[in-house]
């Protein structure tokens, strides 16, 4: 599979603060990477580095094979970025925005009127053309910024939390957005927000006070965010001796009267045995809620297993 990214051992210090280290991986083409991690783990640092907005202290980035420091017309082509505040000014309308960002794209004139046309349509923009940005919600503005930053048909689109500040509508918007523009290009979308990276992403890379400590397919993702804990509820009090003797479950706890936190070994399932248990005995089922690790359980695991090894 050919990269059209390629990081190699980058680093950023900001004096004596390390807020990227060490940083390798690859983007290939076709693929929605997530770039995930807390508030001030790292993430717009390698954005902005990427783009070549930020020199690196150390390190190397190609953009299909193009050098960013030594090479950056030509590794800038191919990229698009949209930056955590999106670069769009409030008082042009959305045409005379697109078309000024495509001069700056380098587009020549007969190019310019296509490309806007056809950014403005990718991003549900095409009825906004005479629209103030200003007076546009946080959501189109934000399609906006998108569609700035592919005007030039670039082969990578960065996206630095694209969704931060949008209601739940456009958030869900703005992700269909996501997996749409991955159709045709390869994307990295930075987040700190993990339901994000499991809607729009074929990857994730988990970055932790600057370090990488996870790089999987996203699958594997939703995997390690399962645990091996239910919380069932019934409407009659159950035997617990006879729950306790299910095989796989390790600890029983009461939460409330009837409600349950029940422990089980790593990779069973004992849901079919609870609901064949209290169809049996009558005890009336009326939870069995599997619980998730969140992703500060999932960052502790992770790093946790990395100082093991360290
Ligand atoms: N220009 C700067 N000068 C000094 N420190 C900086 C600078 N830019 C970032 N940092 C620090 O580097 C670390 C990483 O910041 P970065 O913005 O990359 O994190 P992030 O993962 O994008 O978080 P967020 O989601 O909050 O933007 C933070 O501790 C931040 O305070």
């Amino acid at each position: 599979m050919s990269s059209l990214i390629e990081v190699n051992h980058l680093s950023r210090q900001f004096g004596h603060h390390c807020a990227v280290d060490d940083v390798s991986f690859s983007l290939n083409k076709g693929e929605v990477l997530g770039f995930l991690g807390p508030n001030g783990a790292g993430k717009s640092t390698t954005m902005k580095m990427i783009c070549g907005n930020l020199t690196p202290t150390v390190g190397e980035i190609k953009i299909n094979g193009y050098d960013i420091i030594d090479q950056p017309k030509l590794a800038k082509a191919e990229l698009g970025f949209l930056p955590e505040i999106p670069p769009v000014y409030p008082d042009l309308t959305v045409d005379e925005y697109l078309r000024y960002c495509a001069k700056l794209h380098g587009l020549r004139k007969h190019a310019i009127k296509l490309s806007v046309e056809r950014g403005k349509l990718k991003c549900g923009l095409s009825d906004m053309g005479h629209r103030l940005i200003g007076n546009l919600s946080k959501g189109y503005q934000q399609r906006v910024g998108i569609a700035q930053a592919i005007l030039h048909n670039p082969s990578v689109i960065i996206l630095d939390e694209p969704t931060v500040g949008l209601d739940p509508i456009q958030i869900l918007e703005i992700r269909e957005l996501i997996r749409e523009l991955g159709n045709e290009h390869s994307v990295i979308l930075s987040t700190h927000i993990l339901p994000e990276v499991q809607h729009s992403c074929s990857r994730v890379q988990i970055i932790h006070h600057g370090k990488l400590v996870l790089n999987e397919p996203v699958e594997g993702l939703s995997r390690r965010m399962t645990s091996s804990s239910l919380i069932v509820r019934f409407r009659q009090q159950p035997n617990e001796e006879v729950l306790q003797n299910v095989p796989n479950i390790t600890a029983l706890e009461a939460l409330d009267t009837g409600q349950y936190l029940i422990q089980h070994t790593q990779g069973t399932s004992i849901s079919e045995t609870i609901v064949e248990l209290s169809v049996t005995n009558n005890w009336g089922l009326l939870e069995l809620t599997p619980q998730q690790h969140d992703m500060e359980q999932i960052f502790l695991s992770l790093t946790q297993h990395s100082n093991n090894h360290e």
